[in-house]
């Protein structure tokens, strides 16, 4: 059994916490028989190789009397790199439990155990819907909606360093002056009614008008404002900071893609870029 589980690039700029979309690159986790031991063959550092290993944990949280495995990791998605990667771990262990119990677990159900372990829906609801989701909790549940999908090129420029998503944030503020929340709040009500009806020359300005997090984690990521610069340029619809960063999304028309990365490598920012889609099946399984 092959189960694959889409990257995730959350908070669109004031979608902080709230929205995420589902992209075009992959952990695929095979499970290769039962074990004496859990074993988790991976090429992923110095992550666990045994129950240790956060999708293993998940699984055994969703599923506590599961028999031992012998499982195998392929992922392209960078860890600590802002694209998901830990909310694919945890959804890859929750379908790797419904499998092998046969939970016959629901999409809401799932969205709301991945949630719950991740205090956030804005990865997880994507990576296991797919597409682009909105969401949140409310009155102890955690609820989200597809919204339609833009019909744009993602261009991720993905720098080398690590950043936690802890670390990410820690740096932001315990709170926000009370006019400033309701302002934030406001811009990302109305990102999203532009993302629904759509109209994106609106949901571009309104995704480079956050006012909850980017601001904070400049320092943190110091290439955010040149590659939004270079974008502008180049006729992007938005750049802003993928999840807690280190990578940087610019939502581009396919036809100006090329364009773009020409432009970023001429100002000599020289780290990996991948040209990602919207994916739109979330988390999958090939018995
Ligand atoms: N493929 C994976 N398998 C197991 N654990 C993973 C995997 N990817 C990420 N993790 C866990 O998630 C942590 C990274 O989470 P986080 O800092 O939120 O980074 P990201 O921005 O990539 O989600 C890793 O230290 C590890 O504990
Ligand atoms: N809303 C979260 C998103 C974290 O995404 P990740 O891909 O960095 O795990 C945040 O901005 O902290």
């Amino acid at each position: 059994m092959k189960i694959q589980v889409p990257a995730s690039s959350a908070n669109l700029g004031p979608g902080f916490d709230s929205i995420g979309i589902a992209v075009s690159m992959y952990l695929h986790l095979i499970v290769v028989g039962p074990s004496n031991e859990w074993r988790v063959d991976h090429q992923l550092g110095n992550l666990p190789h045994d129950r240790q290993n956060m999708i293993v944990k998940t699984a055994l949280k969703v599923a506590p009397d599961l028999i031992p495995h012998h499982l195998k990791v392929e992922s392209a998605i960078p860890v600590t790199h802002g694209l998901g990667s830990s909310s694919s771990a945890i959804v890859a262990g929750i379908e790797l439990a419904n499998q092998l119990a046969k939970l016959n677990l629901s999409d809401e159900t799932k969205v709301e155990i991945a949630s719950q372990i991740e205090g956030h829906p804005d990865n997880v609801a994507p990576a296991i819907l797919g597409g682009l989701v909105v969401g949140t909790e409310v009155n102890d549940h955690f609820t989200a909606v597809k919204a339609p999908l833009p019909p744009f090129d993602l261009v991720a420029y993905i720098p080398a360093y690590n950043l936690a998503t802890k670390k990410a944030r820690a740096a932001l503020p315990n709170e926000l002056a009370y006019h400033q929340a309701t302002h934030a709040s406001a811009v990302a009500n109305t990102l999203v009614a532009a993302l629904f009806k759509p109209d994106y020359a609106v949901a571009g300005e309104l995704m480079e008008a956050d006012e909850f997090h980017e601001g904070y984690r400049a320092a943190l990521v110091p290439e955010l404002a040149k590659v939004r610069e270079i974008a502008h340029d180049h006729g992007a619809v938005a750049t802003y900071l993928s999840g807690a960063g280190p990578t940087i999304m610019t939502l581009i028309a396919h036809d100006k893609a090329a364009g773009l990365i020409a432009a970023l490598r001429n100002d000599h920012l020289n780290d990996r870029i991948e040209v990602l889609h919207p994916d739109q099946a979330g988390v999958t399984v090939d018995k």
